[in-house]
């Protein structure tokens, strides 16, 4: 579903890595680690195609959904309504992901009103719902409570069983199991 051969990742003027080979399949997880500014987020642009490698190659299969710092939702419009709208999009329905992050009962909040927590419990319902096969989090826990955590360890569990898969970046632990571990630490760089 991704796979990365001899990537390197250039920003600036610094080599935050280099040489990086990584395969992820249908059902597979990879979580990535390592300390601020070591290059997590560069990673994942580059395997979401935001970013060119300054060498190597990165091939995807399947649709990609990115989960970064913006919620991007219209903050003018309801949660249900902003959710729906790029369900729409995306060909599908978000009543079951705004379920499955307990968000179902405020989709008649306006977006702006809505506290960090739900912000990213909504951001990660559009993940849900946009039907991707490959999910790419960046630092997806941020701003979540403890159940909100779980929610979102229940959905990447039950997207990997559908066939999907998932590479995240985090510095907070998550309930993934049988994920592989990337340690970006800045001796490959
Ligand atoms: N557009 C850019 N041009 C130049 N350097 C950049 C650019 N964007 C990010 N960087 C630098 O690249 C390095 C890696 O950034 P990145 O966001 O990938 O790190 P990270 O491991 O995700 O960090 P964090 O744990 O703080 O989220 C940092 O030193 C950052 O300053």
């Amino acid at each position: 579903m991704l796979a990365l051969r001899d990537v390197a990742c250039l920003r600036g003027d610094r080599l935050l890595f280099e040489r990086l080979t990584l395969t992820v399949a249908p059902g597979e997880a990879l979580v990535v680690t390592g300390p601020n500014g070591v290059g997590k987020s560069s990673l994942l642009r580059i395997a979401a195609g935001l970013l060119r490698p300054s060498a190597g190659t990165v091939e995807r299969d399947g649709r990609v959904a990115w989960l970064g710092e913006a919620t991007a939702l219209d903050t003018d419009r309801t949660l249900g309504e902003a959710l729906g709208f790029w369900a729409k999009l995306d060909g599908t329905h978000p009543e079951a992901a705004m379920e499955a992050m307990g968000i179902a009962h405020i989709a008649r909040v306006p977006v702006r009103y809505l506290s960090t927590g739900q912000r990213r419990r909504a951001a990660i319902a559009r993940t849900i719902a946009s039907g991707a096969a490959l999910w790419l989090l960046d630092e997806p826990a941020n701003g979540l409570d403890a159940e909100g955590v779980d929610r979102l360890g229940e959905a990447i569990r039950a997207h990997r069983n559908a066939g999907g898969a998932v590479v995240t970046a985090t510095h907070l632990p998550l309930p993934v199991d049988d994920a592989a571990n990337l340690v970006l630490d800045g001796i490959l760089a």
